[in-house]
Protein backbone atom coordinates (compact mmCIF):
# COMPACT_ATOMS: atom_id res chain seq x y z
CA UNK A 1 0.00 0.00 0.00
CA UNK A 2 1.43 3.15 -1.15
CA UNK A 3 0.85 5.95 1.44
CA UNK A 4 2.85 8.82 -0.09
CA UNK A 5 1.78 12.57 0.12
CA UNK A 6 0.08 13.73 -3.17
CA UNK A 7 2.66 14.57 -5.46
CA UNK A 8 3.43 18.56 -5.76
CA UNK A 9 4.98 18.58 -8.98
CA UNK A 10 2.24 17.74 -12.12
CA UNK A 11 3.83 19.00 -15.12
CA UNK A 12 0.78 20.14 -17.40
CA UNK A 13 -1.24 18.61 -20.31
CA UNK A 14 -0.27 17.68 -22.62
CA UNK A 15 3.02 16.62 -20.56
CA UNK A 16 1.37 14.72 -18.37
CA UNK A 17 -1.59 12.78 -19.56
CA UNK A 18 -2.54 10.31 -16.24
CA UNK A 19 -4.73 8.06 -19.56
CA UNK A 20 -1.09 6.92 -20.64
CA UNK A 21 -0.43 4.78 -17.52
CA UNK A 22 -4.23 3.25 -18.12
CA UNK A 23 -3.30 2.62 -21.78
CA UNK A 24 -2.71 -1.46 -22.00
CA UNK A 25 -3.20 -4.03 -19.88
CA UNK A 26 0.47 -4.28 -19.02
CA UNK A 27 0.53 -0.70 -18.42
CA UNK A 28 -2.19 -1.15 -15.80
CA UNK A 29 -0.62 -3.86 -14.26
CA UNK A 30 2.89 -2.62 -13.68
CA UNK A 31 1.19 0.76 -11.95
CA UNK A 32 -1.23 -1.29 -9.82
CA UNK A 33 -1.15 0.01 -6.05
CA UNK A 34 -3.01 -2.62 -4.64
CA UNK A 35 -3.12 -6.24 -4.89
CA UNK A 36 -5.50 -9.08 -3.83
CA UNK A 37 -4.26 -12.59 -3.33
CA UNK A 38 -5.42 -15.64 -2.02
CA UNK A 39 -3.58 -15.35 1.36
CA UNK A 40 -5.60 -12.34 1.90
CA UNK A 41 -8.87 -14.77 2.52
CA UNK A 42 -10.54 -16.23 5.70
CA UNK A 43 -14.04 -17.99 4.85
CA UNK A 44 -16.48 -17.75 7.84
CA UNK A 45 -18.48 -21.07 7.98
CA UNK A 46 -21.48 -22.58 9.79
CA UNK A 47 -21.46 -26.22 11.02
CA UNK A 48 -24.67 -27.89 12.50
CA UNK A 49 -24.98 -31.26 13.96
CA UNK A 50 -25.24 -34.65 11.86
CA UNK A 51 -23.73 -36.45 9.50
CA UNK A 52 -23.27 -36.17 5.53
CA UNK A 53 -25.98 -33.09 5.79
CA UNK A 54 -26.22 -29.93 4.98
CA UNK A 55 -29.03 -26.88 5.16
CA UNK A 56 -28.31 -24.15 2.39
CA UNK A 57 -29.15 -20.70 3.74
CA UNK A 58 -31.87 -19.05 2.55
CA UNK A 59 -30.59 -15.61 2.83
CA UNK A 60 -26.82 -16.26 1.72
CA UNK A 61 -27.22 -18.16 -1.80
CA UNK A 62 -24.30 -20.19 -1.94
CA UNK A 63 -23.61 -20.57 1.75
CA UNK A 64 -24.82 -23.75 3.64
CA UNK A 65 -24.08 -24.76 7.01
CA UNK A 66 -22.65 -28.21 7.31
CA UNK A 67 -22.50 -30.90 9.65
CA UNK A 68 -18.47 -31.93 10.46
CA UNK A 69 -17.81 -34.40 8.16
CA UNK A 70 -18.88 -32.27 5.28
CA UNK A 71 -16.58 -29.24 6.72
CA UNK A 72 -13.57 -31.52 6.80
CA UNK A 73 -14.43 -31.63 2.65
CA UNK A 74 -14.48 -28.05 2.28
CA UNK A 75 -11.49 -27.35 4.62
CA UNK A 76 -9.92 -29.37 2.10
CA UNK A 77 -11.00 -27.61 -0.16
CA UNK A 78 -10.08 -24.31 0.68
CA UNK A 79 -6.64 -25.12 1.82
CA UNK A 80 -6.32 -27.02 -1.51
CA UNK A 81 -7.31 -23.13 -3.23
CA UNK A 82 -4.38 -21.81 -0.83
CA UNK A 83 -7.15 -20.00 1.68
CA UNK A 84 -5.01 -19.70 4.80
CA UNK A 85 -7.53 -19.51 7.59
CA UNK A 86 -11.27 -20.70 7.76
CA UNK A 87 -13.46 -19.17 11.09
CA UNK A 88 -16.42 -21.44 12.67
CA UNK A 89 -19.66 -20.25 13.42
CA UNK A 90 -21.81 -22.94 15.34
CA UNK A 91 -25.37 -23.25 15.17
CA UNK A 92 -26.43 -24.96 18.20
CA UNK A 93 -29.19 -26.85 19.22
CA UNK A 94 -31.90 -24.96 20.88
CA UNK A 95 -32.15 -27.29 23.60
CA UNK A 96 -28.64 -26.87 24.67
CA UNK A 97 -29.62 -22.55 24.95
CA UNK A 98 -29.32 -21.30 28.55
CA UNK A 99 -29.36 -18.33 30.52
CA UNK A 100 -25.64 -18.94 31.97
CA UNK A 101 -24.70 -20.05 28.42
CA UNK A 102 -22.59 -23.50 29.75
CA UNK A 103 -22.17 -25.14 26.28
CA UNK A 104 -20.13 -22.15 25.70
CA UNK A 105 -17.00 -23.57 27.41
CA UNK A 106 -17.77 -27.37 26.92
CA UNK A 107 -14.94 -29.04 25.82
CA UNK A 108 -17.02 -31.29 23.39
CA UNK A 109 -19.72 -28.88 21.83
CA UNK A 110 -20.28 -28.35 18.25
CA UNK A 111 -17.23 -25.96 17.54
CA UNK A 112 -14.79 -27.49 19.50
CA UNK A 113 -15.33 -31.09 18.02
CA UNK A 114 -15.36 -29.33 14.68
CA UNK A 115 -12.22 -27.62 15.54
CA UNK A 116 -10.50 -30.90 16.29
CA UNK A 117 -11.74 -32.45 13.22
CA UNK A 118 -10.44 -30.01 11.02
CA UNK A 119 -7.11 -29.80 12.94
CA UNK A 120 -6.58 -33.70 12.56
CA UNK A 121 -7.89 -33.68 8.45
CA UNK A 122 -6.21 -30.58 7.42
CA UNK A 123 -3.02 -29.49 9.59
CA UNK A 124 -2.31 -26.95 7.20
CA UNK A 125 -5.11 -24.36 7.51
CA UNK A 126 -5.14 -22.27 10.22
CA UNK A 127 -8.61 -22.30 11.98
CA UNK A 128 -10.62 -18.83 13.80
CA UNK A 129 -13.39 -19.43 16.24
CA UNK A 130 -16.02 -16.93 17.66
CA UNK A 131 -15.77 -16.02 21.07
CA UNK A 132 -19.42 -14.20 22.09
CA UNK A 133 -22.03 -16.35 23.95
CA UNK A 134 -24.74 -15.69 21.48
CA UNK A 135 -25.12 -18.80 20.09
CA UNK A 136 -25.51 -20.37 23.51
CA UNK A 137 -27.64 -17.73 24.99
CA UNK A 138 -31.45 -18.15 25.29
CA UNK A 139 -31.46 -14.87 24.97
CA UNK A 140 -29.73 -14.28 21.80
CA UNK A 141 -27.47 -11.75 23.29
CA UNK A 142 -23.57 -12.05 23.32
CA UNK A 143 -23.47 -11.81 26.99
CA UNK A 144 -25.15 -13.26 29.66
CA UNK A 145 -28.29 -11.38 30.69
CA UNK A 146 -29.84 -10.26 33.85
CA UNK A 147 -33.17 -8.19 34.46
CA UNK A 148 -32.31 -6.89 31.37
CA UNK A 149 -29.26 -5.66 31.56
CA UNK A 150 -25.52 -7.72 29.43
CA UNK A 151 -23.50 -7.95 32.62
CA UNK A 152 -19.92 -7.08 31.33
CA UNK A 153 -17.41 -8.51 34.05
CA UNK A 154 -19.35 -11.55 34.47
CA UNK A 155 -19.55 -12.13 30.47
CA UNK A 156 -15.97 -11.80 30.49
CA UNK A 157 -15.25 -14.70 32.97
CA UNK A 158 -17.65 -16.93 30.62
CA UNK A 159 -15.39 -15.50 27.80
CA UNK A 160 -12.33 -16.60 29.25
CA UNK A 161 -13.06 -19.87 30.03
CA UNK A 162 -14.82 -20.26 26.31
CA UNK A 163 -11.57 -19.27 24.69
CA UNK A 164 -9.60 -21.57 27.02
CA UNK A 165 -11.61 -24.70 25.48
CA UNK A 166 -11.04 -23.12 22.05
CA UNK A 167 -7.60 -23.10 22.13
CA UNK A 168 -7.16 -26.37 23.70
CA UNK A 169 -8.85 -28.11 21.08
CA UNK A 170 -6.66 -26.65 18.72
CA UNK A 171 -7.39 -23.10 17.68
CA UNK A 172 -5.06 -20.76 15.74
CA UNK A 173 -6.59 -17.81 16.21
CA UNK A 174 -9.56 -16.82 18.46
CA UNK A 175 -12.32 -14.05 17.29
CA UNK A 176 -13.59 -12.44 20.33
CA UNK A 177 -16.93 -10.60 18.44
CA UNK A 178 -18.84 -9.70 22.07
CA UNK A 179 -17.63 -6.14 22.65
CA UNK A 180 -17.44 -6.52 26.20
CA UNK A 181 -14.45 -4.46 28.23
CA UNK A 182 -11.68 -5.88 29.10
CA UNK A 183 -11.95 -8.95 27.29
CA UNK A 184 -8.58 -9.18 25.39
CA UNK A 185 -6.28 -8.81 28.60
CA UNK A 186 -8.60 -11.54 30.55
CA UNK A 187 -7.91 -14.05 27.62
CA UNK A 188 -4.58 -13.19 26.69
CA UNK A 189 -3.54 -13.84 30.30
CA UNK A 190 -5.49 -16.96 30.59
CA UNK A 191 -3.73 -18.05 27.59
CA UNK A 192 -0.74 -17.12 28.83
CA UNK A 193 -1.48 -18.91 32.05
CA UNK A 194 -2.59 -21.87 30.99
CA UNK A 195 0.69 -21.75 28.20
CA UNK A 196 -1.35 -21.34 25.00
CA UNK A 197 1.54 -19.01 24.16
CA UNK A 198 1.38 -18.74 20.22
CA UNK A 199 -2.90 -18.52 20.32
CA UNK A 200 -3.45 -15.36 18.53
CA UNK A 201 -6.34 -13.54 18.87
CA UNK A 202 -7.97 -11.24 16.06
CA UNK A 203 -9.83 -8.93 18.27
CA UNK A 204 -13.42 -7.67 17.02
CA UNK A 205 -12.32 -4.10 17.76
CA UNK A 206 -14.80 -2.08 15.88
CA UNK A 207 -17.79 -4.05 15.88
CA UNK A 208 -21.04 -1.62 15.32
CA UNK A 209 -24.42 -2.21 16.06
CA UNK A 210 -24.90 -3.25 12.13
CA UNK A 211 -28.33 -4.54 10.78
CA UNK A 212 -25.99 -6.14 8.18
CA UNK A 213 -25.48 -8.82 10.73
CA UNK A 214 -29.32 -10.09 9.59
CA UNK A 215 -28.61 -13.08 7.41
CA UNK A 216 -25.83 -14.24 10.06
CA UNK A 217 -28.34 -14.46 12.95
CA UNK A 218 -30.62 -16.58 10.35
CA UNK A 219 -27.57 -18.90 9.45
CA UNK A 220 -26.31 -19.70 13.40
CA UNK A 221 -30.31 -19.92 14.23
CA UNK A 222 -29.84 -16.49 16.84
CA UNK A 223 -32.63 -14.26 15.08
CA UNK A 224 -35.48 -16.04 17.04
CA UNK A 225 -34.28 -15.63 20.49
CA UNK A 226 -32.67 -12.41 20.21
CA UNK A 227 -34.48 -10.00 22.56
CA UNK A 228 -33.89 -6.17 21.83
CA UNK A 229 -30.77 -5.00 20.15
CA UNK A 230 -27.02 -4.76 20.78
CA UNK A 231 -26.76 -0.92 20.96
CA UNK A 232 -25.33 -1.25 24.85
CA UNK A 233 -21.97 -2.97 23.48
CA UNK A 234 -21.58 -3.05 19.78
CA UNK A 235 -20.45 0.54 18.22
CA UNK A 236 -22.64 3.43 17.05
CA UNK A 237 -22.46 3.15 13.51
CA UNK A 238 -21.91 7.19 13.60
CA UNK A 239 -18.91 7.15 15.58
CA UNK A 240 -15.00 6.83 14.25
CA UNK A 241 -12.96 8.48 17.03
CA UNK A 242 -14.24 5.78 19.60
CA UNK A 243 -13.32 2.68 17.09
CA UNK A 244 -9.75 4.57 17.56
CA UNK A 245 -9.91 4.14 21.74
CA UNK A 246 -11.08 0.80 21.42
CA UNK A 247 -8.24 -0.10 18.53
CA UNK A 248 -5.48 1.70 21.26
CA UNK A 249 -7.41 -0.54 24.27
CA UNK A 250 -7.33 -3.65 22.37
CA UNK A 251 -3.67 -3.70 21.27
CA UNK A 252 -2.41 -2.67 24.92
CA UNK A 253 -4.04 -5.81 26.30
CA UNK A 254 -2.52 -7.74 23.93
CA UNK A 255 -4.24 -8.60 21.00
CA UNK A 256 -2.43 -9.41 17.89
CA UNK A 257 -4.76 -8.51 15.08
CA UNK A 258 -7.57 -5.92 14.90
CA UNK A 259 -11.06 -6.16 12.84
CA UNK A 260 -13.73 -3.80 11.98
CA UNK A 261 -16.92 -4.94 11.02
CA UNK A 262 -19.09 -4.83 8.77
CA UNK A 263 -16.95 -4.27 6.18
CA UNK A 264 -17.81 -2.04 3.06
CA UNK A 265 -20.13 0.84 4.91
CA UNK A 266 -17.06 0.90 7.25
CA UNK A 267 -13.94 1.55 5.23
CA UNK A 268 -13.31 4.74 6.74
CA UNK A 269 -12.74 3.07 9.67
CA UNK A 270 -10.31 0.46 8.04
CA UNK A 271 -8.46 3.61 6.55
CA UNK A 272 -8.02 5.06 9.59
CA UNK A 273 -6.99 1.96 11.43
CA UNK A 274 -4.20 1.07 9.44
CA UNK A 275 -2.84 4.65 9.36
CA UNK A 276 -2.86 5.27 12.58
CA UNK A 277 -1.50 2.45 14.05
CA UNK A 278 -0.36 0.44 11.43
CA UNK A 279 -0.95 -2.66 12.83
CA UNK A 280 -2.56 -6.29 11.24
CA UNK A 281 -5.98 -4.81 10.11
CA UNK A 282 -8.61 -7.38 8.87
CA UNK A 283 -12.29 -6.38 7.95
CA UNK A 284 -15.48 -9.23 7.75
CA UNK A 285 -17.12 -8.31 4.87
CA UNK A 286 -20.87 -9.29 6.44
CA UNK A 287 -23.69 -11.74 5.58
CA UNK A 288 -25.99 -8.58 4.94
CA UNK A 289 -22.93 -7.50 2.69
CA UNK A 290 -23.01 -10.83 0.76
CA UNK A 291 -26.96 -11.20 0.37
CA UNK A 292 -26.66 -7.61 -0.83
CA UNK A 293 -24.10 -8.90 -4.02
CA UNK A 294 -25.71 -12.29 -4.31
CA UNK A 295 -29.38 -10.86 -4.49
CA UNK A 296 -27.98 -8.35 -7.22
CA UNK A 297 -26.21 -11.27 -9.11
CA UNK A 298 -29.00 -13.22 -9.09
CA UNK A 299 -31.72 -10.79 -10.55
CA UNK A 300 -28.33 -10.08 -12.90
CA UNK A 301 -28.33 -6.27 -12.36
CA UNK A 302 -24.79 -6.67 -11.27
CA UNK A 303 -21.98 -8.96 -12.74
CA UNK A 304 -21.28 -11.10 -9.81
CA UNK A 305 -17.68 -12.11 -10.15
CA UNK A 306 -17.02 -8.27 -11.15
CA UNK A 307 -18.38 -6.94 -7.75
CA UNK A 308 -16.82 -9.76 -5.93
CA UNK A 309 -13.55 -8.67 -6.68
CA UNK A 310 -13.88 -4.63 -7.06
CA UNK A 311 -15.43 -4.87 -3.23
CA UNK A 312 -12.77 -7.21 -2.21
CA UNK A 313 -9.87 -5.20 -3.99
CA UNK A 314 -11.49 -2.01 -1.92
CA UNK A 315 -10.75 -3.25 1.57
CA UNK A 316 -6.73 -3.61 0.49
CA UNK A 317 -7.00 -0.30 -1.42
CA UNK A 318 -8.60 0.99 2.49
CA UNK A 319 -5.34 -0.76 4.23
CA UNK A 320 -6.50 -3.92 5.20
CA UNK A 321 -3.91 -7.13 5.46
CA UNK A 322 -6.95 -9.24 4.95
CA UNK A 323 -10.96 -10.11 4.65
CA UNK A 324 -13.43 -12.16 6.06
CA UNK A 325 -15.86 -13.03 3.73
CA UNK A 326 -18.17 -15.46 2.80
CA UNK A 327 -16.88 -15.20 -1.07
CA UNK A 328 -13.54 -16.64 -0.10
CA UNK A 329 -13.55 -19.62 -2.06
CA UNK A 330 -15.30 -18.66 -5.51
CA UNK A 331 -12.69 -15.21 -5.03
CA UNK A 332 -9.52 -18.10 -4.77
CA UNK A 333 -11.10 -19.72 -7.87
CA UNK A 334 -11.05 -16.34 -9.46
CA UNK A 335 -7.71 -15.76 -8.32
CA UNK A 336 -6.41 -19.06 -9.24
CA UNK A 337 -8.31 -19.13 -12.81
CA UNK A 338 -10.32 -22.23 -12.10
N1 LIG B 1 -21.14 -12.44 18.07
C1 LIG B 1 -21.81 -12.93 17.02
C2 LIG B 1 -21.39 -12.58 15.65
N2 LIG B 1 -20.19 -12.94 15.10
C3 LIG B 1 -20.20 -12.56 13.77
C4 LIG B 1 -21.41 -11.93 13.52
C5 LIG B 1 -21.89 -11.36 12.21
C6 LIG B 1 -21.31 -11.94 10.98
C7 LIG B 1 -22.05 -11.66 9.72
O1 LIG B 1 -23.08 -10.95 9.69
O2 LIG B 1 -21.62 -12.18 8.69
C8 LIG B 1 -22.15 -11.91 14.69
C9 LIG B 1 -23.52 -11.36 14.78
C10 LIG B 1 -23.87 -10.38 15.78
O3 LIG B 1 -23.03 -9.76 16.43
O4 LIG B 1 -25.08 -10.23 15.99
Amino acid sequence: MSRTPHPTTVAPFPMTRLRRTRSSANLRNLVRESTLTVDDLIWPVFVVEGQDHEEPVPSMPGVARKSIDRLVLAAREAADLGIPAICLFPNTDPALKTEGCEEAWNPDNLSNRAIRAIKDAVPEIAVMTDVALDPYNINGHDGIVVDGEILNDETVEALVKMALAQAKAGADILGPSDMMDGRIGAMRHALEAADHRNVTIMSYTAKYASAFYGPFRDAVGASGALKGDKKTYQMDPANSDEAMRLVERDLAEGADMIMVKPGMPYLDICQRVKDTFGVPTFAYQVSGEYAMLMAAAQNGWLDGDKVMAESLMAFKRAGCDGILTYFAPRMARLLNGL
